[in-house]
């Protein structure tokens, strides 16, 4: 079956509606970024205060309640528990990473 061709109208609609999707996509992904930028700083001030008082670079009983906290997060988000696991187990290895770095 071949396709009728789609008005004008309907074409410029579209492209209007992607044009909003994406404003709203990069508004989210500068929150993200800014919010991650905020978290390093804290967790910079962590690493230097662990280092100063000789505290290990990790705390697994931490990332436990972490991980479990964030997963009902993600539920109650619409967004995949397993997904948010992970995105904060890669960012908590790269504190850890910057942990180690401090101690050294
Ligand atoms: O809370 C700490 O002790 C931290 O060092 C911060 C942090 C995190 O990024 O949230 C990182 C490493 C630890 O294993 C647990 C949590």
């Amino acid at each position: 079956m071949t396709q009728s061709p789609q008005s004008t109208d309907v074409v410029e609609r579209a492209a209007e509606v992607l044009r909003e999707h994406r404003a709203s996509i990069d508004r989210l992904d500068a929150i993200l970024v800014y919010t991650l930028g905020e978290r390093f700083k804290h967790t910079q001030a962590v690493g230097r205060l662990k280092a100063q008082h000789d505290l290990p670079p990790s705390d697994p009983d931490r990332e436990a309640r972490q991980i479990a906290r964030l997963q009902e997060l993600a539920q109650d988000a619409d967004l995949d528990p397993e997904f948010a696991r992970a995105f904060l187990q890669f960012i908590i290895q790269e504190v850890i990473q910057h942990h180690k770095k401090h101690q050294q």
